[in-house]
């Protein structure tokens, strides 16, 4: 049963509409992602959820109850702000500390929790410092301590993790997992970041300007793309799209004609052709699709090749992820192909179509 559930939310500022109708359930004690790209309305959704912005129409329930008019202070739900939102006057154990005093929660329950909290997050021998004195990352143990002292059942997120460096980044990401297990908190995470999403989630919602493009746990998005907008956006590299088209019963992708055992179930909606870069491969008898190699981005256990495929004037190249790049230089000419199994299709919307089971 969904423990958060918003109906058809609509967020209006002034005329100017970002959320339509926006409908999605969260489980309890899941770890829900909201992703996607910057000012698709991620941090709207989540701060009408959290009671500090005003819904213009619809419900959100929360195990069942409408908390919609609810104020913030009576919804039960914590929040951790990407700026880590502390007092700079006070200390940590009362920045930790601020919430429950407001409550009036007696000392001994204070120090009960403030005693284990400290503890999960790892902040031991701080609590008399002021934020000032501290790194990025402990600042945001700080503010996930304050979330995770107040008990309550839902905590939402937004960025957390985006002021941090790339290393502190990845394991903190492990650490409110973790966390999020433990207590077995129901969190929703925003973030733009699809690797944090794919990482973290158990259930990501794919927003982009203001509804839902895809949702689903990240093995689904990722294997199961519903829309061209997903497989650029999911993936790192992210998938290839390519023009296909059928001119007199020919095939051809990105203008070059290729042979193909589907020729004949291409039908004159399908305008793209998706296909993970891992899944590109090299052609050895100068067959598949013709193009140049024009860069590659070295990681160490792989590379990423990007080939741009001949006569056609399009910005992206080809992009394929091989485990031994040092045969190849930038210039060489190449023929590349894929496996049909592999391929998605796509209409001129954009929108997924199965032509091949
Ligand atoms: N107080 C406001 N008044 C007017 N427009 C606003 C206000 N807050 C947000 N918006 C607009 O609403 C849209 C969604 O903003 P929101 O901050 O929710 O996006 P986001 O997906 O969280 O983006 P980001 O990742 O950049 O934070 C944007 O077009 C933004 O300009």
């Amino acid at each position: 049963m969904a423990y958060i559930k918003l109906k058809n939310i609509t967020k209006k500022y002034n005329k100017k509409m970002v959320i339509e109708d926006l409908n999605f359930e969260i489980k309890k004690g899941s770890f829900t992602v909201l992703l996607g790209p910057s000012g698709c309305g991620k941090s709207t959704t989540l701060r009408m959820i959290a009671g500090l912005e005003e819904i213009s129409s619809g419900q959100i329930l929360i195990d069942g109850k409408d908390i919609s008019k609810l104020p913030a202070s009576k919804r039960g739900i914590s929040m951790v702000f990407q700026s880590y939102a502390l007092f700079p006057h006070l200390s940590v154990k009362d920045n930790i500390l601020f919430g429950l005093k407001v409550r009036k929660v007696a000392k001994d329950e204070r120090e009960k929790r403030l005693k284990k909290v400290i503890k999960l997050v790892g902040l031991e021998g701080l609590l008399e410092s002021k934020p000032s004195q501290l790194s990025g990352g402990q600042k945001q143990r700080v503010a996930l301590a304050r979330a995770f002292v107040a008990k309550s059942k839902i905590c939402l997120m937004d960025e957390p993790l985006s002021n941090l460096d790339a290393k502190l980044r990845h394991e903190m990401r492990i650490e409110i997992k973790k966390l999020q297990q433990q207590l077995n908190m129901t969190v929703l995470y925003v973030t733009h970041d699809q690797t944090e999403a794919m990482s973290m989630a158990d259930h990501i919602i794919l927003l982009n300007k203001g509804v839902i493009e895809q949702q689903g746990s990240p093995k689904e998005l990722y294997e199961n793309v519903a829309t061209t907008f997903v497989g650029k956006f999911i993936g790192t590299p992210p998938m290839n799209i390519l023009n296909i088209k059928k001119e007199n019963e020919k095939i051809l992708i990105n203008n070059q004609e290729i042979n193909t055992t589907y020729s004949s179930r291409i039908t004159d909606d399908i305008c793209f052709l998706g296909i993970r870069p891992e899944d590109v491969y090299f052609e050895e008898n100068n067959s598949g699709l013709e193009g140049e190699i024009i860069y590659q981005d070295y990681h160490g256990s792989d590379t990423i090749l990007g080939i741009q495929t001949l006569n056609s004037n399009l910005d992206n190249p080809i992009l394929m992820r091989i485990q031994k790049a040092e045969n190849y230089i930038n210039g060489d000419r190449v023929w590349v192909n894929w496996s049909e199994t592999k391929i998605n299709f796509f209409n001129s919307q954009g929108e997924r179509r199965e032509i091949l089971s």
